[in-house]
């Protein structure tokens, strides 16, 4: 037993000076490659441990359990500059608020800044699809999935009106508080099944089939596993648990039916109505446009499954941050409501609602503040060089070596002065009225990797949010917490909800 205790130990001092050797020729490398190039580091996050930086990985837990690690990475970027650095686990990681830099890192030069290698433990959930590769594979499945998104715009309003009609009777109209988030969980998790199997999964009914609700749990908790993987890396070998595996096998068997059924379809063994309703020639279901690029079950799987794991819930996320400023802002509601008076509910085209000026800046200025993605992780793959935040102004090009992480903070980048005026703080959706931004507003994200579901989700939001002015002549907030509460998880969510009460029109 003692022997086995010193071996042990050994082993782990040997495996740990290791890594310590390993990151001194790194940073060796880095510092002869930073001056060749004319580039400076930036400034570096203060750390008590100078060897693995364990602190400043305690730190962002800290933050985040305390429910302000968004102001806190944005009160950091005040302090060393728009960009810095730090070190957890004796890992560089540069993050980035400036929008030359996020240029830089999303879209000049995307091929050296991968996802995989981050996202890569994710793949035992999704498969290899779209939102965990990178190179070849992530074009191809970009390539694939993107038309769907574009022709489903020629918008199925009343595909989505069915699900906001089941909303609306969810809704108390005699003035008692209702918690709005929820419920906008429910409206998207069924529109974007509708829209990514071709088969709602009906959470707003009064009682939702059973075969959906075990997909749901088994997705909800292979979800917090990947969590766990993605923060453990390499070392998640570590965590064995069986039910996140049976998670994984569940959900997958279950899309896997959907795509052998339009399968089936593609080949004319199956009736054409069966299985997506009404209409089903107008509406755009994204199972049965890939099945007709790709007769791959796997590759079809694991693309629906990205898909879904990507946008089941980041548009409810936009709803309820939008309501919750709402709330606050009476004004702000009486004035959109103006703005729709008068029109009936087929009249809300997605031409229509884009033409609604202030709804329209009232829906960034809630993204801008609020952002559902607050911030993106990103591993730098080949040397390269970013143009500015180095040395002591920041003036300086910075040099980034393959291993590096980037962290591109979105929170902080819209909340640039010089861009949204002296009160970027501020919910004030008048500002839009003269703001430009081009790379200093990326709420979904820019460059290559930009959501290919932009103009679906904002349509989803800008919906629903004209049908419930036109019911409601006012809206109250009931939360006794004013202020906004950040809850990360995969997005920045509202850790009180949207908490609110009605009154009709
Ligand atoms: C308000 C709602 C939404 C927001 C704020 C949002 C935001 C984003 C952002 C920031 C990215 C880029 C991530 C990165 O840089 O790695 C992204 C990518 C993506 N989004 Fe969305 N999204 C929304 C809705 C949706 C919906 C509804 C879907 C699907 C039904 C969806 C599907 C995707 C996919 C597949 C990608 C990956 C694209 C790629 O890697 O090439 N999103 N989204």
């Amino acid at each position: 037993m003692g022997l086995f205790v010193s071996l042990t130990l050994a082993a782990l001092a040997l495996f740990i000076t290791q890594i310590y050797l390993r990151r001194i020729q790194k940073r060796y490398a880095l510092s002869k490659a930073s001056a060749k190039h004319g580039c400076a580091p930036p400034k570096t996050l203060p750390s008590r441990d100078p060897f693995f930086g364990l602190d400043t990985f305690f730190a962002t837990f800290k933050s985040m359990k305390n429910h302000c690690r968004m102001r806190t990475t944005q009160a950091d970027a005040q302090k060393y500059g728009h960009t810095y650095q730090s070190f957890p686990f004796a890992r560089r990681t540069i993050t980035i608020t400036s929008a030359r830099n996020i240029q830089t890192v999303l879209s000049l030069e995307h091929e050296k800044f991968g996802v995989r290698p981050i996202r890569g433990p994710a793949q035992d959930m999704t498969g290899p699809g779209i939102i965990v590769n990178d190179g070849k594979v992530w074009e191809h499945a970009r390539a694939m999935i993107r038309p769907a998104f574009t022709r489903t715009l020629i918008a199925d309003r009343e595909t989505f009106d069915v699900h906001v009609e089941r909303l609306f009777e969810l809704l108390p109209t005699d003035g008692s508080v209702i918690d709005l988030q929820p419920l906008f969980d429910r409206l998207i998790l069924d529109s974007s099944s509708e829209f990514i199997f071709g088969e709602s999964f009906g959470s707003l009914l009064p009682s939702c089939p059973i075969d959906s609700q075990a997909f749901l749990d088994a997705f909800n908790y292979a979800q917090k596993g990947v969590g766990i993987r993605v923060l453990l890396g390499k070392a998640r070998f570590l965590v064995r648990d069986a039910k996140f595996f049976q998670s994984c096998k569940l959900i997958q068997d279950y899309t896997r039916r959907h795509v052998d059924r339009a399968l089936e379809r593609k080949e004319g063994r199956q009736d054409k109505s069966e299985g997506d309703n009404s209409s089903s020639e107008r509406k755009v279901v994204l199972v049965y446009e890939l099945a007709k690029e790709t007769s791959d079950r796997s590759m079809l799987t694991s693309q629906l499954l990205n898909v879904f794991f990507a946008g089941r819930d980041t548009p409810a996320v936009a709803l309820t941050n939008i309501f919750f400023l709402l709330a606050r802002h009476p004004d702000v509601w009486t004035k959109c409501r103006e703005e729709v008076r008068g029109l009936q509910k087929e009249a809300l085209t997605f031409e229509k609602l884009k033409s609604l000026r202030y709804i329209q800046h009232v829906i960034n200025e809630a993204m801008r503040v609020y952002p559902p993605v607050a911030s993106q992780t990103r591993e730098c793959t080949a040397d390269t060089i970013l143009p500015s935040g180095g040395g002591h102004d920041g003036s300086q090009p910075i040099y980034v070596q393959s291993g590096d992480v980037v962290v591109i903070n979105f929170w902080t980048l819209h909340r640039d002065a010089s861009v949204f005026g002296p009160d970027p703080e501020a919910f004030r959706p008048e500002r839009w009225a003269e703001a430009r931004p081009t790379w200093e507003f990326l709420p979904f994200g820019g460059g290559a990797r930009h959501c290919p579901a932009q103009q679906l989700a904002l349509f989803w939001i800008a919906y629903t949010l004209a049908r419930m002015l036109l019911k409601f002549e006012q809206i109250r907030n009931e939360d006794p917490v004013e202020e906004f509460v950040e809850q990360m998880k995969l997005n920045m969510e509202s850790w009180n909800g949207a908490k609110v009460s009605f009154v009709v029109g």
